[in-house]
């Protein structure tokens, strides 16, 4: 049996984590035979709630969960993790505006990566669903000086796993059955699904067996406006979808993609053009607990245009948290770029992994 791994979850008694927290714990996250330890995150006034959440996961009996700890602050919860689900973040409310919204989680994503920075596991990988969620990430990673960039992502795969899934339905093709789709840029209506590098089943080019009408008029701004087509019909932001998401984008990262093509929201490092040192997304690799961004494609000069956009908006959105951003303390960050240092895959930054069976009194 594998030593546990700790897993960080704000946000856990949202609608989200109602979906995710019973994926990760089933194993689905990081397989059958890895056991894991909750550490859930709530603000104070929620925290009723998380004990309710709590309860239904002991009532679950997960033979994998091998402890469950409650937390209303960062410090605590984030405490010898190796893996951080970042799903809390502050709605948008009645006349906020964007730059307001981006402000008030400024606020709460720079005391999580203060937290990251002096309690996590030195490897921690942490990912970061709670809207805007690249700058978001930005400002996470800004405030962990001692972690480098590319341990941080923000979540662009329900927008992957979406432009696959809506494609395969036009094609009428299973999901699986197509690879190189990709999102870039922003978590945003400006992101850009690039069908460009896409093959179905293996040797047919997708670009090649849909209309260019539909692509630049229907699928486009399907995919960058699904969250508020969801909100519209649902009532409520997709929950059970992104939650699959995450699961996705921490497993593929952890364990590979096995070949696949994936989208990630990842530390810029200058590739096909883009301002380094924002969350960007690209198409990646994983492989050995590390991402490579695929080089080389061809871009042609709609998507060009469209990799600007986005990326422009993520620079507006940089400038307006910019007095939030400590400064780069050290030159050696920048240089860290991609070349993961979360390549390992032993857990030994001196946690205590002696847990091996579940307690029940951690939930508190
Ligand atoms: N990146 C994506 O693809 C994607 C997809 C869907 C939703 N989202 C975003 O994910 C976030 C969560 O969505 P949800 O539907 O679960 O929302 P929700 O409102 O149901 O739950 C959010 C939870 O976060 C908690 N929270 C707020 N501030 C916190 C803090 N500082 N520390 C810990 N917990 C905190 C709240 O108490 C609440 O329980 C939202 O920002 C949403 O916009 C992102
Ligand atoms: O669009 C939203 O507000 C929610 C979420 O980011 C989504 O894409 O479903």
């Amino acid at each position: 049996m594998k030593q546990p791994v700790r897993i960080a979850v704000t946000g856990a008694a949202g609608n989200i984590s109602y979906s995710l927290l019973f994926k990760i714990a089933a194993g689905e996250m990081l397989g059958p035979d890895q056991p894991v330890i909750l550490q859930l995150v709530e603000i104070p006034q929620a925290m009723d709630k998380l004990r309710g959440v709590a309860m239904e996961l002991e009532d679950c009996a997960f033979p994998l969960v091998h402890g469950i700890s409650l937390h209303d602050n960062p410090f605590d919860g984030f405490r010898g993790i190796h893996y951080a689900m970042l799903v809390g973040a502050r709605p948008r409310s009645k006349g906020m505006e964007r730059a307001d919204l981006l402000e008030a989680n400024a606020v709460i994503f720079a005391e999580q990566g203060k937290a990251l920075n002096e309690v996590a596991n030195r490897d921690v990988k942490a990912l970061v669903v709670g809207n805007p969620a690249n700058t978001n990430c930005l400002i996470l990673s800004r405030n962990a000086p001692n972690l480098a960039p590319s341990q941080f992502c923000a979540m662009t795969r329900l927008d992957h796993n979406r432009a696959l899934g809506i494609l395969g339905n036009k094609l009428g093709v299973n999901p699986s059955d197509i690879d190189g789709v990709c999102v870039w840029g922003n978590h945003s209506p400006t992101m850009y699904p690039d069908l460009h590098h896409a093959q179905v089943l293996g040797d047919e080019a997708a670009i090649d067996m849909i209309d260019e009408k539909w692509y630049k008029d229907e699928y486009t701004p399907r995919i960058q406006k699904r969250g508020a087509e969801i909100i519209e019909w649902r009532g409520l932001s997709s929950a059970a979808s992104a939650a699959q998401a995450a699961l996705d984008h921490m497993h593929d990262w952890a364990l590979g993609s096995d070949g696949r093509v994936v989208s990630m929201g990842i530390i810029s490092d200058g590739s096909y053009g883009v301002a380094k040192g924002i969350y960007y997304s690209f198409p990646v690799l994983c492989e050995f607990g590390s991402y490579q961004i695929i080089q080389n494609l061809h871009i042609n000069d709609y998507g060009q245009a469209m990799m600007k956009k986005t990326e422009q908006e993520l620079l507006e959105e940089k400038a307006a948290v910019d007095h939030l951003l400590p400064k780069e303390t050290a030159a050696s960050r920048e240089e860290l770029g991609t070349s993961s240092r979360s390549g390992q895959t032993e857990f030994d930054a001196g946690i205590d992994t002696g847990e091996s069976y579940y307690k029940a009194d951690r939930i508190c």
